[in-house]
């Protein structure tokens, strides 16, 4: 498989050097050069295995010919030896029509593990191959930087560097990144919102000969290893549901739109997915883009959700070069014209487009607090303010005998203030995290600018190299 540029102007790569690139040198975003395409026996083959094994054999058309089906089965087994349930991404009926599929069962309690760990493992096998160091530059608003720092730290080949935006996460989500006190792990909080941080590392990756010296990776889902290793959750539960003979939708609580970018590529590849339902909170560009073609940014503000506390949602310039039928230069032109003025001028058809498969839910605070209440009374089913967001989106968009899947995202026990405040619930941090409030906290306040970060960049490098 051979990626190219939704920008048009950036070496065409293979899987492997799409993985250490990260995002194109043009500034925009990989894809396949063309979408793997599975037929029914091919769906079908895949049901009732364990998740692990069908990760790896989705994985693998995207891999090939750098990594091959055996090394991946490898890779996969070890990423999800440690998730705490043993089906990986357990399913549950929450209401008539209405399932919820649970992607927190890995070690930092969020679905970015679903992917980090294969991340870390595609790493560490490719830098061994080429007996190679890269530095990875993260940004977060809550749950990619523990789930990178987690799959990164320890591995002399990876030096990782987070920025999540001060005093804007959770305080499990911010202890999570920041007690993790391994030699080649780097936290910064960054005055700013989650943009800014997102804004930075492009500005790193933009700058040609710092990305070069530094060796400059991601782990945001603007690599697209992060997305393809987010496809086989979706084959999974379309899978457990009836497909290839039966539809099924997917609602999902969504911020740089990668966890649903990868459902939607899922249903390129001929999984029979009927409607996907983004969930957003009053940070809520994508609805009010999916409900009117407004796509205008607005200021950041803080909600019960903050992981998708976000304005700028990157993948969605993946999402709009398909719809523009592969139109890199049309594609470059609206990305420039969406920085330069904050609103996206997406053509009318492309956006009816959009419609014919996403719709989109915004819930307040309120609204939030209000859905995981109702859900606990009515369904017993204890949700994060993300996840309930999402399960709202999924019954407000449930078709008749069509199973609406929810993806819950994070434990609940990474946001306990809202919880308490919704449901009177505390939930218990598992046993790997229960000291969590009494370790050693370490991180660095920076300012949001592009020298401050690049400084901090060059001193973890140093105080790393071998
Ligand atoms: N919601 C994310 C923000 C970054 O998203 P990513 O999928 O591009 O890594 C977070 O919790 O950090």
């Amino acid at each position: 498989m051979r990626y190219i540029s939704t920008r048009g102007n950036a070496p065409v790569l293979s899987f492997a050097d799409v993985l250490l690139t990260g995002l194109a040198e043009d500034g925009g975003l990989y894809l396949p050069e063309t979408w793997p395409e599975f037929s029914l026996p091919d769906w079908e083959s895949l049901r009732g295995l364990p998740y692990p094994e069908l990760a790896a054999r989705v994985l693998a058309p995207f891999a090939a010919p750098d990594i091959d089906l055996e090394t991946l089965r490898g890779l996969c087994a070890k990423a999800y030896a440690n998730f705490d349930h043993p089906a990986i991404v357990p399913l549950t009926q929450v209401e008539d029509g209405l399932f919820v599929q649970e992607l927190f069962h890995g070690p930092t309690l969020a679905f970015k593990d679903m992917a980090m760990q294969v991340l870390g493992q595609l790493f560490e096998h490719v830098l061994t191959q080429r007996n190679d160091h890269v530095t990875i530059v993260g940004a977060t608003s809550g749950d990619t930087g523990s789930a990178a720092i987690e799959a990164c730290r320890g591995r002399d080949r990876l030096s990782v560097i987070i920025l999540h935006p001060k005093g804007r996460t959770s305080e499990v989500q911010r202890r999570q990144m920041t007690t993790v006190l391994d030699s080649n792990v780097t936290n910064l909080a960054v005055e700013g919102t989650f943009d800014d941080c997102q804004d930075l590392v492009k500005a790193l990756f933009a700058d040609l000969p710092f990305r070069r010296e530094m060796h400059l990776s991601a782990v945001n889902s603007i690599n697209w290893a992060r997305i393809a290793a987010q496809i086989p959750y979706y084959v999974y539960a379309a899978l457990n549901f009836g497909a290839p003979e039966r539809e099924v939708s997917f609602a999902v609580p969504t911020g740089n739109f990668g966890n649903i970018l990868a459902a939607w590529a899922a249903r390129k590849m001929g999984l029979p997915i009927k409607h996907l339902c983004v969930g957003s909170n009053r940070n809520d560009i994508l609805t009010r883009f999916l409900n009117a073609n407004d796509m205008t940014i607005k200021g950041v503000v803080p909600s019960l959700s903050p992981s998708m506390d976000i304005q700028v949602s990157s993948n969605f310039e993946r999402l709009l070069f398909e719809l523009l039928g592969r139109d890199s230069a049309a594609c470059a032109r609206i990305m420039t014209g969406f920085r330069a003025t904050g609103h996206m001028d997406v053509p009318e058809e492309v956006w009816e487009n959009a419609r014919t498969v996403f719709s989109g839910l915004a819930l307040d605070d309120e609204q939030t607090e209000a859905e995981i209440r109702n859900l606990h009374q009515k369904s017993n089913y204890l949700a994060d303010p993300h996840s309930a967001i999402g399960i709202a989106a999924g019954r407000k968009f449930r078709q008749p005998g069509v199973p609406m899947i929810a993806e819950a995202t994070a434990h609940p026990a990474k946001f306990p203030d809202a919880m308490v405040a919704a449901t009177g619930i505390h939930p218990a941090l598992p046993v790997h995290l229960e000291d969590l409030f009494e370790r050693e906290e370490r991180y660095r306040t920076v300012p949001a600018t592009a020298g401050a970060i690049k400084d901090a960049v060059r001193a973890a490098v140093l105080a790393n190299a071998p």
